[in-house]
């Protein structure tokens, strides 16, 4: 299978090099392709390069009023000098890249749900003060022939290509289980592997696709070398710069893999196995979190459906069933030997995202229990509900969205079978919204005080601030611009920092005027230190990752 970009595009990279890296070391940055507005919504051919010019900072940069953050990206791709607004700290050096479904239109037809849209990746890369922004659609096999044919040609995750006369309800069933009519579009989560490559990942295994971060180029499938299998895996695997884990849903016997993946390698290599303990088949596991020493395997009632799976139609829980008689459990591998440590029952929750997890201790030293927290939906599944791009459009002004809170599990690892779960802050502080987190990598799987999240200033339909959370005084600095829609904001620290809060987050903004502009906020007091602005809107994102500039 080839995953290259066309040649016209080739065309444009080798004309104007590769983004950021490359331009500064051209002395400086230029404009390469003027932002050129699409045929309306649909999937389009990528533009020709525009003229050299610097982005020009358009009064009328959005279209009044637009709710810019819901809608498809207008062109295939974009690069240009971004107009910066305050001081850019010098020390900012390197791309932060954000993933996200930001194509949601084929021709006529429009996909239902946040998650469905094809995989829309933008770029800010900094340097002296400067910013360069470029955006870029993911040229995954299902974006491809989407834009082929003109339809859903692949499994979305609401969305099943319509079947023709021809395909049989075996062959239905067939090109399900052997994976064949799955989608591989990344549009979830975006990693820098500790070998450098930089990967975007969705569900679906083989949604797993290396991109250049400068370039924005598809450049490869990412081939798992193992066989190891498994046709889903979470969304969001646990990267630092020597490892990799994963977990591997397993619907036939319920259950998980644990595995793990030396930097370097695609080679994936098997860790453990977790059992189920209640429903027909495993939670959904869209991220999970680890401590030093253990893995931590959420169990929640809202697990995989193969009866939704297969469903033409997408169902109030798209793929999944809620199963509250099933229990809601929290496994602890070791992460070693791969044995299981503790297996405890707690509350129901709903969860997408786990925030961080790390270990308590005794005055000796032993391991007493473990701390998971996560973004929880008050064991809601409404929040699938809520990211129907329908209701996303159609904000009325009354406060629609879900309640949210960090939900913090307390796993005892002293054979006792039940865990707790709590907010671990008041959820009004934050405005009962709270998803879409990061912290400082450097307190992965340790003892941590800060994350930073989007949050809730209500009334509502979607997360709308950006907080900053801190979980010793439990309390949030939060961030708010009326009519905003601000993407996950992704903790970068500054070089050499000791305090954990010693750096910046950024944020990719959807404004209220149809604009779009990078966010960057000073980590410490969450104030707005400077905006980089895009010369046209930017939809919704999802999860970022950063790029130094020497590694
Ligand atoms: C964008 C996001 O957060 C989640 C995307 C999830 C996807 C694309 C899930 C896809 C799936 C299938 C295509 C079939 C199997 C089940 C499932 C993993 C939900
Ligand atoms: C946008 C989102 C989940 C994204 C998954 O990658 C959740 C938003 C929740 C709102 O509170
Ligand atoms: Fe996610």
């Amino acid at each position: 299978m080839s995953l290259t970009m066309s040649s016209s595009l080739c065309t444009v990279v080798a004309l104007y090099g590769g983004a950021g890296r490359r331009a500064s070391q051209q002395g400086g940055y230029k404009q390469r392709a003027a932002a050129q507005p699409l045929a309306a919504g649909g999937v389009t051919e990528a533009p020709p390069p525009g003229p050299v010019v610097s982005a020009p900072r358009h009064p009328d940069r959005g279209g009044a009023d637009e709710l810019v953050a819901w809608k498809s990206i207008r062109q295939e791709r974009w690069e240009g000098l971004l107009e910066v607004e305050g001081k850019l700290p010098l020390w900012l050096d390197g791309t932060y890249l954000r993933n996200g479904p930001g194509l949601w239109d084929l021709g006529e037809y429009g996909f239902r749900h946040l998650f469905d849209g094809y995989a829309t990746l933008v770029r800010v890369s900094f340097r002296d003060g400067q910013a360069v922004g470029a955006h870029r659609q993911i040229e995954s096999e299902a974006y491809k022939a989407a834009r082929e044919h003109g339809k859903v040609c692949y499994r979305e995750f609401s969305e099943v290509p319509k079947p023709d006369s021809f395909t049989s309800l075996i062959g239905q069933i067939t090109s399900l289980f052997t994976g064949s009519s799955l989608t591989d579009n990344s549009n979830t989560g975006v990693v820098r592997l500790g070998d450098g490559r930089v990967l975007c990942l969705t569900e679906t295994v083989k949604g797993s696709i290396v991109v250049d971060p400068d370039t924005l180029d598809t450049v490869s499938k990412f081939e798992y070398d193992d066989k190891l299998g498994g046709l889903i895996h979470s969304a969001h695997p646990i990267v630092t710069d020597t490892e990799f884990w994963t977990l591997i849903p397993d619907l036939i016997r319920p259950g998980y893999v644990v595995a793990r993946m030396d930097a370097g390698s695609n080679e994936r290599q098997f860790v453990g196995r977790v059992d189920c303990r209640g429903g027909p088949a495993p939670g959904w596991v869209h991220s999970f979190p680890v401590t030093e020493n253990y893995v931590v395997v959420p169990e929640m009632p809202l697990r995989y459906c193969a009866a939704n799976l297969l469903r033409a139609e997408p169902t109030p829980l798209y793929k999944f069933q809620w199963y509250p008689d099933s229990g809601s459990y929290m496994h602890v591998m070791c992460k070693a030997s791969g044995k299981m440590v503790a297996s405890v029952e707690v509350p129901p929750f709903v969860t997408f995202h786990f925030i961080n997890a790390y270990e308590e201790k005794d005055e000796e030293g032993r391991v007493t229990s473990i701390i998971a927290d996560c973004c929880e939906h008050n064991a809601n599944t409404s929040i699938l509900d809520d990211l129907r791009l329908h209701n996303l459009r159609s904000f009325s002004g009354e406060d629609v969205l879900t309640d949210a809170r960090v939900g913090r599990f307390r796993i005892p690892l002293d054979g006792s079978p039940f865990g707790e779960l709590e907010a671990a802050l008041d959820p009004e502080e934050h405005g009962r919204g709270m998803d879409m987190c990061s912290i400082n990598p450097a307190h992965l799987g340790k003892e941590y005080r800060y994350t930073y999240a989007c949050g809730a200033r209500r009334p509502c339909n979607f997360p709308n601030t950006l907080t900053k959370i801190d979980l010793v005084e439990k309390t949030a600095k939060n961030w708010y611009e009326e009519g905003a829609v601000p993407s996950e904001p992704y903790f970068v620290p500054r070089p050499g920092a000791v305090e954990e809060d010693d750096g910046v987050a950024i944020s990719m903004v959807s404004a209220k005027d149809g604009s779009g502009y990078a966010l960057v906020l000073d980590a410490k007091t969450f104030k707005e230190i400077a905006r980089a602005n895009f010369p046209y809107g930017l939809p919704y994102g999802l999860h970022c990752c950063w790029v130094p500039r020497d590694k």
